[in-house]
């Protein structure tokens, strides 16, 4: 039988050198062909599944969030965090109404604590309210062109926007408003009535609460972070009595919708708040 050119190895044994330095080109080329050949597979492999996990970008369903609950709990911290991670649109419902305030502070329809109705229902098609980011990315309430986040914040602001959030007109104009910006869905809204009457068929509802105290608490240490005049007391009072004016108005009070979660943070951190949401959302989008 013939061995071709190892065939003499007893005869010639500098062949055996020859056989043995081709095996070990052999192994080489081998073994680079399988790296070659695994990592094209590899590379293959990974272009799949990026391909596919755009198309899951694409094709996943958007969902609409709703998150209703009361005054200063953490509403807004969690959904605008939620929103950032899963790129949804955030909109701060309580701004738009809180901008109507200033509005109307401004406008003289406040005579002391006196709304004047008329004035401002035909002045309610003047107000224009939009959000737009700043240069950290966050969102920032504009009224008609002017940026008044800071204002919409403030205690004469907060005095008077349950009332002003009680006019049946007023609430029809930002429900609209409302429901024309989470028309393509992907959207987190937060407020008192997204989950009952703006979004009534949200996927994800979601209801706050913590004790008066610890929000008032809360709503306090921000306002002193921001160098704004503050009074514990009075920021309770007005938690409380806001609570009850948006309880017991006649459209959209604040209550629970029967199919949104319910969340007591009184002794949850925001990270902690946060985790949970995610996993709600989680929960409804896998
Ligand atoms: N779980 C929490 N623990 C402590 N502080 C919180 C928590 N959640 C929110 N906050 C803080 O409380 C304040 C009110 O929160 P915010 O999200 O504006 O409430 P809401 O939108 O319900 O009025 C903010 O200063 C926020 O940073
Ligand atoms: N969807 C909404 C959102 C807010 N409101 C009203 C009731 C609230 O007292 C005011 C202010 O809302 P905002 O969410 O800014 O209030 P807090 O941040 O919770 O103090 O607006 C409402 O009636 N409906």
């Amino acid at each position: 039988m013939s061995l071709g050119k190892y065939s003499t190895f007893s005869d010639n044994p500098s062949s055996l050198l020859l056989f043995l330095s081709d095996f070990l080109t052999f192994l080489i080329l081998s073994d680079l062909f399988h790296c070659f050949y695994r990592g094209n597979a590899w590379l293959i492999f990974k272009i799949n599944v990026s391909l596919a996990d755009k198309s899951d970008e694409l094709n996943m369903k958007k969902i609409t969030i709703a998150i209703d609950g009361f005054s200063s709990c953490g509403k807004s911290t969690m959904a605008k965090d939620l929103a950032r991670e899963v790129g949804y649109i955030y909109i701060d419902s309580g701004a738009m109404y809180r901008a109507v305030t200033l509005y109307s502070i401004e406008n003289g329809i406040f005579d002391g604590d006196i709304i004047d109705t008329e004035k401002l229902k035909k002045e309610i098609g003047n107000i224009h309210i939009s959000f737009r980011l700043n240069k950290e990315g966050r969102p920032e309430t504009y009224l008609n062109d002017v940026n008044v986040e800071d204002k919409i914040r403030s205690m004469s602001v907060s005095s008077k926007v349950s009332p002003i959030s009680a006019l049946d007109f007023v609430r029809k104009e930002m429900v609209a408003q409302q429901q024309s910006m989470g028309a393509k869905k992907g959207i987190v809204m937060d407020g008192r009535d997204i989950g009952t009457t703006v979004f009534p068929n949200a996927e994800l509802k979601i209801f706050v609460t913590a004790t008066p105290e610890i929000r008032a608490r809360r709503r306090y240490d921000e306002l002193k972070a921001k160098g704004q005049e503050a009074s514990f007391d009075e920021i309770l009072e007005n938690v409380k009595q806001r609570d009850y004016i948006d309880q017991h108005r006649d459209v959209s009070p604040l209550r629970k919708a029967d199919d949104a979660l319910l969340l007591d943070n009184t002794n949850l951190t925001i990270a902690q708040q946060k985790e949970w949401l995610f996993d709600q959302f989680n929960k409804v989008t896998n």
